[in-house]
């Protein structure tokens, strides 16, 4: 692991690293703000996973993070959103499949098997990272959060695994990749056409078959005025499933709020006292 960049904010530090990735083939980047409190023994860590056309760089520079995490004592840990330099063909071809868009899927099909796993890498590889390089300041408590394509790599992953997580939240998640035209790319491509394998990925279909969130009821944002929310985002339909499931989501409309940063940073103070709440008590 190498460290590329170096911060001081609000008292703690804002970094960045690369490091060879086994389950995606190549390097890696990702970014961890460590709160004034790691100084004194291990804190809880947040994940946030980016949306598409992210990096690691768009949450750290836009969302308005650190000054709340530095408060209540989080790690915050930023991974890029999809391997990179593979050189696939098609892999820089459109801005919603390939580089920017792994999706948080292993994928099985050809050339993009043995590579786009980013899936493993968020809950695997990546944390068993932070575990043996940062044991000092960051802790094995985590929780997680997304933006968007993020925010369903955030509801997928909490949602499988409940024993690992505290607390789940996503701004403008794409809640049901089986049934919009992002998710039909990008899970078709990564995938196949196998929609059976689809629903392992899809925040809806994982509910309906049984699967449900760690902590307290998952805290989304959903911005009125986002010119994706009804072609792409379509959160009626995890509200749907969970009404007839019998459980709680937290599902916040927010009027004038459009898809951007600017609507994320203004709730990301909510989202992080949700999950202090979880992980701190
Ligand atoms: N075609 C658009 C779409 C890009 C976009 O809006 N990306 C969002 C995430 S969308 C779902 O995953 C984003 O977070 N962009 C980065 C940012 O800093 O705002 C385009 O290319 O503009």
């Amino acid at each position: 692991m190498e460290q590329i960049d170096a911060h001081k904010c609000f008292g703690g530090w804002q970094r960045r690293y690369t490091h060879e990735s086994k389950v995606c083939d190549c390097t890696m980047t990702f970014a961890v703000f460590l709160p004034p409190q790691a100084e004194q023994g291990p804190v809880p860590a947040v994940y946030y996973l980016s949306g598409l056309t992210c990096t690691d760089e768009n949450f750290v520079n836009k969302a308005g993070a650190q000054r709340v995490a530095a408060e209540l004592g989080l790690a915050l840990i930023a991974p890029d959103t999809s391997p990179r330099g593979h050189n696939l063909p098609g892999e820089d071809d459109s801005y919603d499949f390939g580089s920017a868009a792994g999706f948080y899927v292993n994928a099985t099909q050809p050339p993009w098997a043995g590579k786009y796993n980013m899936y493993d890498y968020v809950v695997e590889e990546l944390p068993a990272l932070i575990k043996s390089e940062f044991a000092a300041t960051v802790s094995d408590k985590a929780s997680i959060m997304g933006h968007s394509m993020g925010g369903h790599g955030a509801l997928v992953i909490g949602l499988r695994n409940a024993d690992r997580y505290a607390s789940v939240s996503a701004f403008s998640p794409i809640v049901a990749p089986g049934q919009v035209p992002w998710g039909h790319k990008a899970l078709g491509g990564y995938l196949g056409d196998d929609r059976a394998a689809w629903r392992d990925y899809d925040a809806t279909a994982l509910v309906e078959d049984g699967k449900r969130f760690p902590g307290p009821a998952p805290l989304i944002d959903q911005g009125l005025d986002d010119g994706f929310l009804e072609e792409q985002l379509r959160p009626e339909l995890l509200e749907d499933a969970a009404k007839a499931a019998g459980i709680e989501v937290s599902v916040r409309h927010q009027p004038g709020y459009d898809h951007s940063y600017f609507f994320i940073a203004t709730f990301m103070e909510d989202h992080l006292r949700h999950h202090g709440k979880a992980l701190l008590g």
